[in-house]
């Protein structure tokens, strides 16, 4: 349990943020700016870590569920509000270091001053000192990665893409004129919500552009990143984010990158990239308009990229479009302003108060409208209040003056609550963790997880990775999983055997095929032969309430789907074609309700992804489909998985 104690903070002027070499870069990184090694947490940290990443575990005022995502240093799990049951992404960091717990206080202290619709919104910050753990509460944005909408569609069309490009526009934009530069910008950094609405997420390699100061940090993926990063030169943020959003753009609509990464991380044709030189895919047809603006943003003398003001007015970017993304967000917000200033009104007319104030609510406009987070009147950007929280989550302190400090105390435990912001809630996954464990048959070959270019793991091209044999890593996993089975009893076909004295309890959570249900029985009760078989009441309630808790339903989800996702079988038969499909590519598994937890380790580097399968029904039609999902690791590995797996099912 987090103990928190009242504390009161100065606030961090960004003024006094200071550019912070940032530990966590990738491993292909030669810059000697950075450093990529970490202290091991000692075992007592290491075990509170595990505590506080339990599902169920409170956090604050959070009840944690699923994991949503996880990054180098965070791991991303949905936490719901004990008292308005509203849904948020809870990004669990732990610093090992001061200069990692820096950078994500500079994250907080960056995020919780932007506020827009095309960013994603901090809500409450809390530090568990105890637990070294910093919790950034995050506006929750069900619709995934902006990676993985491109991977099950292949690549977008333009009209698509353009739509996607003038949103994270309107938030870079934003965010430069707010001198916020991002220096991470990637497709698997800009989450989609269930609107379709891009959010630029991740701040943790953003950082303040002052004019004559130049960063000098290595920072991002090296494929979205500039050369005058990768050749470690002083470099102005703004610039670099202008490269990435072309790389984001040519992938968008080609489906695959510029340049080729191995491993995951090597970029191969290096000194092209250096040089700025890359080409378009012969079977991709792209209009000249578009070309031409990657052409713009992709220039390798940073110098005579192309500035913001030149992208948003270009041609490509506003064709059907009557105004400029940023002009056409500040109608937006006007709109919405106006709209809710006439509710309020209406609601003090009719004598009823209004629950919120349309004013201090509402995303800042891009341009000359919008308040600067340096003008003399911070408060307009800053939260209204912040609030501390003791060990039982009680409010403790309220402070509408004070903001984190970097230098806080490291005995407290705290958190800052922000606005509450109007946000979608989302339904958790009716699937939830179940200790069901599968592991492969270790003798099969393992496909290798080079990436490859192309997104799309649906598409027909792309190469097959070699076969490769299991590791030690693999093996290692293996026994865990075989170990945690062995806890387990799985008992298949005996729902019927019931009777008034004898009674055996199934969890009839998933398809009734290969072990698809367990018991939650002890292992006599297992052993026993069924008709012996005696469960406590307290057995009986468990099943019961485990039952109610997994909703088993197939869920039926919308697009996009393709002919290689799709099918006519059943989902019981579409069960074992993954099972199969999943143990002859040496990927490791459990079962859980229609889904499987998978994880693949590569051979070269081993390089470890988290994935999801999910079986559902297609929407408004008579089919069952896959869906994929990346909980974890390189984008680009993770495609090529995913095309090797669908490859493989042939559906
Ligand atoms: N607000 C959110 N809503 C939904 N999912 C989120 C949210 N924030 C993060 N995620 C998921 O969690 C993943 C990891 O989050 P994030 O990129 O912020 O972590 P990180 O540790 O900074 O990652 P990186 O390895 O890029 O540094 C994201 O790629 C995304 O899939």
């Amino acid at each position: 349990m987090a103990t928190a104690v009242s504390s009161s903070y100065n606030d961090i002027h960004l003024e006094t943020i200071q550019e912070i070499p940032s530990a966590s870069c990738s491993t292909s990184c030669s810059s000697n700016s950075t450093s990529c090694s970490s202290n091991s947490p000692s075992p007592s940290m290491r075990n509170s870590n595990r505590n506080l990443h339990k599902k169920g575990q409170k956090i604050g005022n959070y009840i944690l569920g699923k994991t949503i995502g996880s990054g180098t240093s965070s791991k991303v799990k949905i936490g719901t509000h004990i008292h308005t049951g509203k849904q948020y992404a809870i990004k669990i960091t732990k610093p090992k270091r001061i200069k990692e717990r820096k950078e994500i206080e500079r994250e907080i202290s960056i995020l919780k001053r932007l506020k827009h619709d095309n960013i994603i919104q901090l809500h409450d910050a809390i530090y568990d000192d105890e637990a070294g753990k910093i919790c950034l509460i995050l506006e929750l944005v069900s619709g995934g990665e902006l990676f993985d909408y491109i991977v099950a569609r292949g690549r977008l069309s333009e009209k698509e893409g353009r739509k996607f490009f003038r949103q994270m526009l309107c938030g870079l934009i934003y965010c430069h004129s707010n001198m916020v530069c991002h220096r991470d910008l990637k497709l698997e950094n800009l989450l989609v919500d269930d609107e379709g609405n891009v959010k630029i997420s991740d701040f943790g390699y953003s950082n303040i552009v002052r004019p004559g100061n130049l960063l000098s940090t290595f920072c991002g993926s090296p494929v979205y990143a500039p050369p005058e990063i990768l050749l470690e030169k002083r470099y102005n943020g703004t610039e670099v984010d202008i490269w990435s959003m072309g790389v984001i753009l040519y992938a968008m609509v080609t489906g695959q990158l510029p340049w080729t990464l191995t491993d995951g991380v090597q970029v191969e044709g290096m000194d092209r990239l250096l040089r700025g030189e890359f080409k378009y895919p012969s079977h991709v047809i792209l209009s000249d308009d578009v070309k031409e603006l990657i052409n713009r943003m992709i220039v390798a003398e940073p110098s005579e990229r192309a500035t913001l003001d030149e992208i948003k007015s270009h041609i490509w970017v506003n064709k059907g479009f009557s105004m400029e993304p940023d002009q056409e967000y500040n109608k937006k917000i006007s709109d919405r302003l106006e709209k809710e200033q006439q509710q309020a009104l209406l609601q003090q007319h009719e004598g009823t108060k209004s629950p919120r104030q349309p004013c201090s609510e509402s995303p800042y406009m891009n341009g000359a409208n919008k308040p600067s987070l340096f003008q003399s009147s911070p408060n307009l950007t800053l939260p209204t209040k912040l609030t501390s929280h003791n060990s039982n989550n009680n409010i403790i302190q309220t402070n509408n003056d004070k903001y984190l400090s970097p230098n806080k105390p490291s005995q407290f435990s705290s958190a800052i609550c922000l606005d509450e912001k109007k946000i979608n809630s989302t339904p958790s996954s009716p699937h939830s963790i179940s200790p069901q464990y599968t592991s492969p048959q270790l003798t099969s070959p393992t496909p290798s997880a080079s990436t490859t270019p192309p997104l799309s793991p649906l598409s027909v091209s792309g190469q097959r990775s070699p076969p490769t044999t299991p590791n030690f890593k693999t093996s290692l996993f293996h026994n865990i999983f075989k170990k945690k089975q062995s806890n387990l009893h799985i008992n298949q076909n005996h729902n019927n055997s019931n009777s008034h004295s004898d009674i055996s309890v199934s969890v009839n959570n998933s398809p009734t095929i290969n072990g698809g249900q367990q018991s939650i029985v002890d292992n006599a009760s297992a052993n026993a032969p069924i008709s012996k078989r005696r469960f406590s009441l307290e057995d009986i309630v468990k099943v019961i309430t485990r039952n109610k808790n997994k909703n088993p339903k197939i869920r039926t989800m919308r697009g996009p789907f393709t002919s290689g996702t799709t099918t006519r079988k059943t989902p019981l038969e579409l069960f074992s074609l993954i099972e199969e499909n999943l143990n002859s590519n040496n990927i490791v598994f459990r079962k859980n309700c229609y889904v499987f937890d998978c994880k693949h380790i590569g051979t070269l580097n081993n390089e470890t992804i988290n994935f999801e399968i999910e079986i559902c029904r297609v929407s408004g039609m008579d089919m069952y489909g896959i869906k994929f999902k990346r909980l974890y690791g390189d984008a680009w590995c993770y495609s090529s998985l995913c095309k090797q797996i669908v490859n493989g099912l042939t559906l």
